[in-house]
Order: structure tokens, then sequence, then C-alpha cells
């Protein structure tokens, strides 16, 4: 078991809260599923959030503005193959088009944090989300084996290959990110180290809806990682809240990656960065599929504010990775506020 892993394990989640709906059965939304309508649903769909070549000279300077002004960005040029993301997206297809009593064979445990299940925040709110995820953290071969007996090599192949490649990504931008913030090499080494990191692999389905205009697919939330690495299928549903506009639409375009400011960055950059707070709403009836890297520093890592002038104060008490996300599981819209001086 990851040191990630039993940091989850004090906070067990009750089975309803980990069971996701029979989706292969309704025809149409349960109450338990109607969230209520109203403009809070709206969002702009014409303001775009920055893309950010990796190749560019200046990365380094656009990725620390974007960072600061929305806590999201697009990255471009990003060196992570095409071919590899369509083969996690082809076996994350397969995983989540089976029957779904085969799916709850590789049900995440109630004090588990792998396997298949509702998200994590679910209990948080009183309306369930139209969502299934599967998490993985290294290999996924125990709940692999589970679903396909004879079958499983490939899937943990690709889950791991993309795992790898996507820690790669992780480490180039936080060295981006942390440059920008004028911190010396030394310092960012010790924040970003390729051998001691907590990362985690989501897979996400939005499965068909009958009406989706009535259904939250994952509800507003921000992510506890340093940063998340999104890939999102061809259909729409993610969306940013941007201070002073409301919520923003971040329609996938081809090839790009979606890169998001996480609460522990927030934390280290003494709030420069905000963590971006974002939903999944279901714009239409299709099944829509994304697949979230979440990339922190080792459990017993503590972070505190980094990027501190003389003039500054720190706005953050120091925390561990594992007490984190110890006040998360608990507090979850929050435990900034609750680490805050
Ligand atoms: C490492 C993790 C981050 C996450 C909890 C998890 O153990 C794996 C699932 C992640 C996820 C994905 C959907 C949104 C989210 C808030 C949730 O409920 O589960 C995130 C968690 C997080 O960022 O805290
Ligand atoms: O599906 C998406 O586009 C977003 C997923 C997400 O926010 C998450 O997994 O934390
Ligand atoms: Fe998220």
């Amino acid at each position: 078991m990851s040191a990630l892993s039993e940091a989850y394990r004090d906070h067990p989640l009750h089975l309803h809260h980990i069971i996701p709906l029979d989706f292969d059965s309704v025809r149409t939304v349960p109450d338990s599923h109607v969230w209520p309508t109203s403009h809070a649903f709206e969002s702009d769909d014409q303001l775009s959030i920055p893309t950010v070549d990796l190749m560019d000279p200046d990365a380094v300077k656009l990725v620390g503005h974007a960072c600061e002004t929305w806590g999201v960005f697009q990255v471009i040029n990003h060196g992570i193959p095409l071919d590899i993301i369509d083969e996690v997206e082809s076996e994350a297809r397969r995983l989540f088009s089976l029957p779904t009593g085969h799916k709850l064979k590789a049900l995440r445990s109630p004090g588990g944090a792998t396997g298949y299940g509702l998200a994590r925040i679910s209990p948080f709110f009183s309306k369930k989300m139209w969502h299934e995820g599967f998490t993985v953290m290294g290999s996924p071969v125990d709940h692999a084996r589970e679903l396909w007996p004879n079958d499983y090599q490939r899937f943990c192949d690709v889950m791991e290959d993309y795992q790898k490649k996507m820690k790669e990504l992780a480490i180039t931008l936080m060295h981006l990110i942390l440059k920008s913030l004028d911190l010396s090499e030394e310092e960012i080494s010790k924040v970003v180290s390729p051998g001691g990191a907590s990362t985690a692999l989501q897979l996400n389905s939005y499965p068909f809806c009958p009406d989706p205009s009535r259904v939250m697919g994952l509800a507003p939330h921000t992510d506890t990682s340093l940063l998340t690495i999104l890939y999102q299928s061809t259909i729409n549903g993610l969306e940013i809240f941007k201070d002073g506009v409301g919520w923003v639409l971040v329609s996938p375009t081809n090839g790009s990656l979606v890169v998001n400011v996480g609460d522990l960055l927030h934390i280290l950059s003494n709030a420069q960065f905000p963590s971006v707070l974002h939903r999944v709403v279901l714009k239409e009836k299709q099944q829509r599929l994304s697949l979230a890297y979440f990339y922190s520093p080792p459990t017993d890592f503590d972070v505190s504010p980094l990027a501190l002038n003389p003039a500054q104060i720190p706005l953050y008490r120091s925390v561990s990775v594992r007490e984190y996300i110890h006040i998360k599981a608990k507090n979850v819209e929050k435990a900034l506020s609750l680490i805050r001086i």
C-alpha cells in the first residue's frame, strides 16, 4: 500500500458514498441525482484560459502569469505522445463499459483509496453526482485482476506507462512554476524530487444521461495536489470559477492538457497562485471521459509558504501533506481556511 493510500485509511467512507448508480439500467434521472437548477449552471463560453507552449523560451514567465491570474492553463508541446493518451482513454472506456455488477468487483474498499467508486467528496453533498471513477496509485494490478482475470496485463501496462510520463511532465511543470516564484534550484529540489512524490491517476466517467441539465457531473471542488494534469475527451463539461467573472467553460482542444493549481501549491505560493475551483456539468447526453493526474510531495513533506520577500508575511502555517489530507477529508471546503494564520 502506498503512503498516499495510507493517508486515506483513517477516513473510511460508507458504502453508499462509494457505490455509483447502476447507470446501465436508468431510463430517467432518479431524485437522488437531481440538482437544483438555477442560473448557477450558466457559464461564460467565450472566455478562454491561457495556453502555454512548453517549447516557448518564455515558458517560465507565461506559466507564472497563468498560475497567478487564472490558477489554470492549457499546455501544448508537452511531449506526451498522443497515441499513449489514446491508449489510456481506450482502456478507460473498456473499463467503464463493463456491466455495473462487474465493475463492482473492483470497488474501492471503505478505508481504501484505489479502485472503482464515487468521488471522495460525495459525502459533502446532499445530491449524488452523475459520475463514476477509478483511482490508480502505481500498479492497478489487484483491481484489474478482479475485472479481467485472464486479460489484465494491457490495462496495467498502459496505466503504469501513463503515470510515468505524467510524473515527468509534472516535474517539468513544477520546475517552471517554482522558477517563476524566484525559488532557488536548491529550494525547488526539496519540493520536487523524482524519487519522492505522492501521485494518483483518476479515470473519470460521466455516463450517458437522459436529462443532462438536471445533474451535476462533479460538484465544485479544488484539488488537494500541488498540481493536476487533466486530459478531457472531446466532450465539453469542465468549468472553472474565475473571480469577477463566474463559471468559465474549458473546452477540450485536440492534444492539449489542462494544468490546474491545487491547494498545496496555493499554500506554497502564499496564495499568489489560487487553487482553482472547478466542476463538471453535463452539456450533452453522451458519455464524457477524463483522466486526472494528481502530483504532490511525499506525505511526510511539510508544506509552507516559500515564495516570500521580506515584506510579506506567511498566510498559512506549515502543514504536512498527510495532515492536510486529514483536514480536507473532514472539512472539504474549509480546509485552506483552517490552516490560515
Ligand atoms: C489523490 C487523490 C486526489 C483526490 C482523492 C485522491 O485520493 C484520488 C481521487 C481524487 C479526487 C478526484 C475527483 C475530485 C476529488 C476532490 C475527489 O473527490 O477525488 C479529488 C481528490 C482531491 O484532490 O482531494
Ligand atoms: O472531468 C474533468 O474534466 C475534471 C475532473 C476533476 O476535476 C478531477 O478529477 O479532480
Ligand atoms: Fe478536480
